[in-house]
Parts: structure tokens; sequence; C-alpha cells
């Protein structure tokens, strides 16, 4: 079967009790815990910093830790994320101005780098850094906000990106952000997605196991064929 990645978005999670809440939904399966960072400014909602990433650590989590900056610039968090603990970093290319600089500042620091692309962003951001990607985030939702539904036709681009990365031969993951549900995960994963973030369709169920399994039972379903 295909080595197909489920990572929790800590937006829904229940940051009166963070720690504990990212340790459950480990325990309940998941493989990576996704950070989304907002501005204010890129997009219009705040959450939170570096800071919380380094809690994370102090307190013990050692799973991978992905962030998705949707912020402006990017550069300094970048950085201050590195030093946090984060695992994985992915910024918008509209938001930075020196998109391979800061790409390979990510790679300095010791992380694995991302590009992420929203519904409406251009591919063409692609063209001369796939060298140095190690993961394509698409937005299925316009960032900004948790809870919101899948846009359908993000399984067009899902298929245009996989077909990018087919052809640069590159192991590169592909990941998809934003409405990501039991019922339509089986569908991205055809469409090319290997990584899956989900927030609401997680933290919002009393029982975080069960809903991780259904979303493998549907991966499996994929994988199969
Ligand atoms: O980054 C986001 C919005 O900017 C995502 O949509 C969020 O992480 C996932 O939320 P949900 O699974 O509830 O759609």
């Amino acid at each position: 079967m295909k080595d197909f990645l489920i990572a929790p978005s800590i937006l829904s999670a229940d940051f009166a009790r963070l720690g504990e809440d990212v340790e459950k939904v480990l325990a309940a399966g998941a493989d990576v815990v996704h950070f989304d960072v907002m501005d204010n400014h890129y997009v219009p909602n705040l959450t939170f910093g570096p800071m919380i990433c380094k809690a994370l650590r102090d307190y013990g989590i050692t799973a991978p830790i992905d962030v998705h900056l949707m912020v402006s610039p990017v550069d300094d968090l970048i950085e201050q994320f590195a030093d946090a603990g984060a695992s994985m970093i992915s910024f918008h290319p509209e938001a930075s101005q020196h998109v391979d600089r800061s790409l390979q500042l990510i790679i300095d620091k010791g992380c694995q780098p991302g590009l992420v692309f929203n519904p409406a962003t251009s591919l063409s951001h692609l063209d001369y850094v796939m060298d140095k990607l190690h993961h394509i985030l698409l937005m299925s939702v316009n960032p900004g906000f948790g809870g919101q539904s899948f846009i359908p036709n993000t399984l067009d681009k899902l298929r245009e990106v996989k077909q990018r990365i087919e052809e640069s031969g590159r192991n590169i993951r592909l990941e998809v952000d934003g409405g990501v549900k039991v019922d339509n995960i089986a569908a991205i994963a055809d469409a090319g997605a290997d990584m899956f973030v989900a927030g609401s369709a997680i933290f919002n169920q009393p029982d975080y196991a069960t809903v991780i399994q259904q979303m493998r039972n549907e991966l499996a379903s994929v994988g199969a064929r």
C-alpha cells in the first residue's frame, strides 16, 4: 500500500489543553502534527507563533511538526520555527520576495521545505525550484479558516501537480489541506495526494481513533487499486 500520511491541524484542537490533545491525536494514529500559522496580514485571521511549537516539543511531542506559514514576509518566521523544533516548513510563493532564498533558508536550518498553492495560485511558481522541494501543499479551500468546504476543482489541480512531480522524477510529497473528510479522502488520494491535513474532521469528533481509522480504511481502497 502507498505511504499515506494523516496530519491533523491543531487549528481545531483544544488550545486550553493543547499538549494533551496533540498527544491524544497521535495516540489515535495520526502521523504528523500540522500547524496553521496565520498573521492577520497574508490571511484575515491570527493564530499562533513559534512559542507553541517549542512548548509542544518541551511537553514531549516528538512526532514531525509540519508548519504551514500563512504569513508575509516569511524568512524571520522560518528561522524562528526551525529553532522551535519544526520538521517541515512551507510558505506561499507570493508571500516571499525571494522564493529560492526562502527555500534554501529552510534547508540550511535543517528542515524539509515546501511551497503552498492557494486554489487560484498559478503552478508556474514551481518552475526552477522543483529540485529544492520536499513537499507541495495544495490548498483545497481559501486559506484563513478551518471548517470550510473542499473546493471540487482542486482535484484537477492536484492531478496537474502530480504530473509535474512525476515529470520531475523527484520524490516530492503532495499534501492537501482544507475540507478533507472521511467521505472525500479517497477521491483526493486518487487524484495524487499522499498527505492529508484534516482539522475539523478529526478534532470535532469525540473519538479521534475512529475517524483516523475510517480515513485509513478509505485510503486502503485507493492503495489497493
Ligand atoms: O489551513 C487551513 C485554512 O487556512 C485549513 O483549511 C485547515 O488547516 C484545515 O481545516 P479543516 O480540515 O477544518 O478544513
